[in-house]
């Protein structure tokens, strides 16, 4: 943001700052919308009728308008929107704005995409200026995202809508190493864009860090910042503000608990929901698909989407870091023909802004966590939206879908529900998102499991990201809260953990030689792809606007007929086998069980062994015993988590928790790599079930060894067979 150069014209500009302030606050004063109306419901001003001062200490009325220029704001802030090409508000701006300008702590809830961003930007900028906010003056406002993307991206259009202003600002999140130049200088920013973690860290850790005299408290996505994950941070941050300020809260999922509002201490707070009438929660433009795919196609249909939308700029996402770093890894070995980048809580900080960054410029397939799910603007430019795994709730499908359709733009999303999950489709519904069920072809389908197979020989250390990615899906599964969606029994492990790639029998062929050959061959070949991969589910029995339209979200046809293809894809290139030390063979998951005799194992399959009978008895006989041990493991578990919850009570304030160790994944994969070190060991993670915010305790998937990982496998494989 500038600051004017010589003296005699910072004087000049003072002084018409002085008088253009006076008239802006006795203009936002005489028009004052009735707290409580939504100002959606008055008319637009007539055309060419005059705007501002109409003499006779009379204004006109800036409720209701749909301009920008017709709302009392300073020249400064006009003139960096009309730069921007901001001309015309948008409805969540119409609402809250003139609410917001007269200082009321404010709820703003409107669809994804919809610029909830400058509904809270503009306040924040006219608030301070209107109170001619120095850097003597120190920390004015402060906005807080989930992310660190999105707090970057809510920083750039601050620098954008505030140029002609002179505030400084700073953008405080995890990961960046320069800490220590922040501590020095964070004190003289007037506009604090931060994470949690980090705004909790310079609370704890900055000497003199003051926000006493603090205007504006900004919480983007709101409900997610509210949620159990953040609710120790936030609770201390908010305990370190002053009471007396105006707080706005925003997100496309808006929160109306009353215990929520009440630890803000929002006072009569505007809840502006502009979209709730609407007959959808997601933007019109948006087309769904759902698919009901069997989770060990999941890959296959993935890969083949991937193959037949090569045109595309797509966003695929997965519940956790493992599974993104598989899926990339092994997808751009087998080069499909699109760039791919992959974008988790585990990367380095600039790592994930350049990753960041070049997505927002150029087509690529990007494989992300949900750290990429809420708020972020790739450039308007997403034209697909993928869901691998399925959300966590209907709130998280609705900001996974809304990277795309943004604005005026339109954009289609697709999510693969294992059969096991189909009621996320009654729960879309209820929530008013209206998806279109499609059924996949089968016989376009590109299977890619037979691929990764051969990759595997390839490239050994994939391997082990396979059984990574196979156990945090399942950790993720384990931790998930709805467990009508999410049963873990219910799930095919045997042959989702061979959809991840399973060695070539030996006997069958030269594994080495073989599949390098054909991996070769498959690397470097053209191929012909029929895109229509996605056929319509016979609707004849469903109502008219879930079958309609379904035609156009079939994509067109894109053949590339070069060359025949060399090999054939859909020919499974051998049986997968695992031989154990002994020679026998074991279905698959005994490999990842790890190397447990075969005594021990309830992996071996009693049908490949002589004695089944006495062996399936045994087995009996030993999954009640297990039974039995686990039920015993919880009750200890329980108390000793009990146990140490006290005692984290009263060290809370020294475990100073980076927001994205919480935030970034369900299965508890991912982890920040720059702060504070001491807390790496574990994770804590809220139950927001719970009425005293409960907390669980979780450690992180990098805290724990391949063998407790392996162990965890066995073990949910044990409760699956009992
Ligand atoms: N008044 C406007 N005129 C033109 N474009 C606008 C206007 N307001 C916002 N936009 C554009 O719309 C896009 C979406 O805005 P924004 O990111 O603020 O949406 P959002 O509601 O915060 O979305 P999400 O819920 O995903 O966080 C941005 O590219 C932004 O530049």
């Amino acid at each position: 943001m500038r600051r004017p150069k010589s003296k005699q014209f910072r004087k000049q500009l003072r002084l018409s700052e002085e008088d253009e302030i006076k008239q802006l606050n006795s203009w936002i004063q005489f028009q004052k919308p009735d707290s409580g109306s939504n100002p959606m419901s008055l008319p637009p001003l007539p055309k060419n009728s005059p705007v501002g001062h109409l003499g006779d200490n009379t204004f006109s009325r800036y409720a209701g308008v749909v301009r920008f220029e017709q709302l009392p704001l300073s020249k400064k802030t006009k003139d960096a929107l009309r730069g921007c090409k901001f001309v015309s508000m948008t409805d969540i701006q119409r609402a809250s704005l003139p609410h917001a300008l007269c200082g009321r702590d404010v709820l703003g809830a409107a669809k994804t995409g919809s610029g909830k961003t400058l509904a809270f930007i503009i306040p924040v900028l006219e608030k301070l200026y209107r109170e001619r906010w120095g850097p003597e003056d120190g920390v004015g406002s402060i906005i807080i995202s989930p992310t660190r993307e999105l707090a970057g991206q809510i920083f750039e259009v601050l620098n954008s809508v505030g140029k002609y202003h002179g505030f400084s600002a700073g953008l405080l999140i995890g990961g960046r190493k320069d800490v220590d130049t922040e501590k020095e200088r964070v004190n003289e920013l007037n506009i604090l864009i931060c994470t949690p973690g980090r705004l909790l860290h310079h609370m704890d850790e900055t000497p003199n860090f003051d926000c006493s005299q603090l205007q504006v408290l900004v919480l983007d996505e709101a409900d997610r910042i509210l949620d159990s994950g953040f609710k120790r941070a936030l609770n201390a941050i908010i305990s370190q503000l002053p009471k007396r300020r105006q707080t706005m809260l925003f997100s496309a999922t808006q929160t109306k608990s009353v215990q929520d509002l009440a630890r803000l201490s929002l006072k009569d707070p505007e809840y502006l929901s502009v979209h709730e009438e609407s007959v959808a929660a997601t933007p019109s433009l948006l087309k769904q698909i759902v698919m009901i795919v069997p989770l060990d196609q999941k890959l296959d249909m993935l890969w083949t989407f991937i193959k037949t939308h090569l045109q595309f700029k797509t966003i695929v996402f997965l519940s956790s870091c493992k599974q993104v770093n598989y899926v990339y890894e092994a997808f751009r070995k087998l080069h499909p023909g699109i760039p791919l980048k992959c974008l988790h809580g585990r990367m380095k900080q600039e790592k994930r802004m350049a990753i960041y960054s070049e997505f927002c410029e150029n087509r690529s397939v990007l494989f992300s966590t949900d750290v990429a799910a809420r708020g972020l603007d790739f450039n308007k430019a997403v034209d697909w939206v993928v869901q691998v795994d399925c959300p966590e709730n209907v709130a998280s499908y609705i900001h996974r879908v809304g990277r795309t359709a943004r604005y005026k733009s339109d954009g289609k999303s697709v999510l693969f529900l294992s059969p096991s999950e189909t009621q996320m489709l009654e729960k879309l519904e209820a929530a008013k998102v209206p998806v279109h069920l499609v059924k996949p072809k089968k016989e376009k389908l590109q299977p890619v499991s037979s691929l990764l197979a051969s990759l595997l020989v390839k490239y050994p250390e994939l391997q082990q990201r396979a059984q990574r990615a196979f156990v945090t899906y399942l950790r993720s599964i384990h931790l998930q809260k709805d467990k009508e969606i999410f049963d873990i029994l219910k799930l095919p492990i045997d042959e989702y953990s061979a959809s991840l790639a399973e060695p070539v029998d030996p006997n069958q062929e030269n594994v080495t030689e073989g599949s390098r050959e054909k991996l070769d061959t498959i690397v470097f070949r053209d191929e012909e792809i029929e895109n229509d991969l996605l056929q319509p589910v016979d609707t004849s029995n469903e109502d008219d606007t879930k079958s309609a339209d379904i035609g156009e979200l079939i994509p067109a046809t894109r053949l590339l007929k070069k060359k025949k293809l060399k090999i054939n894809v859909h020919r499974p290139l051998g049986s997968r086998v695992v031989f154990d030390d002994e020679g026998n063979t074991l279905p698959p998951l005994a490999r990842i069980a790890g190397t447990q005799s075969d005594k021990d194992s309830l992996l071996i399959d009693p049908v490949s062994h002589p004695h089944a009978e006495q062996k399936a008895e045994y087995y009996k006989r030993m999954r009640e015993d297990l039974k039995k041990a686990d039920k015993e493991d919880k009750l200890v578990e329980r108390q000793r988590l009990r146990e140490k919850r006290i005692k984290q009570k009263t060290k809370w304030k020294a475990d100073n928790l980076e927001e994205e160790d919480i935030q970034d994944d369900i299965s508890g994969s991912e982890e920040d790599e720059t702060v504070n070190k001491r807390h790496k060991k574990s994770k804590i993670y809220f139950d927001s079930d719970s009425d005293e915010g409960e907390r669980k305790e979780v450690k992180q998937n990098q805290g724990i060894t391949l063998e407790e990982q392996e162990a965890l496998a066995l073990k949910l494989l044990q409760s699956m067979q009992a």
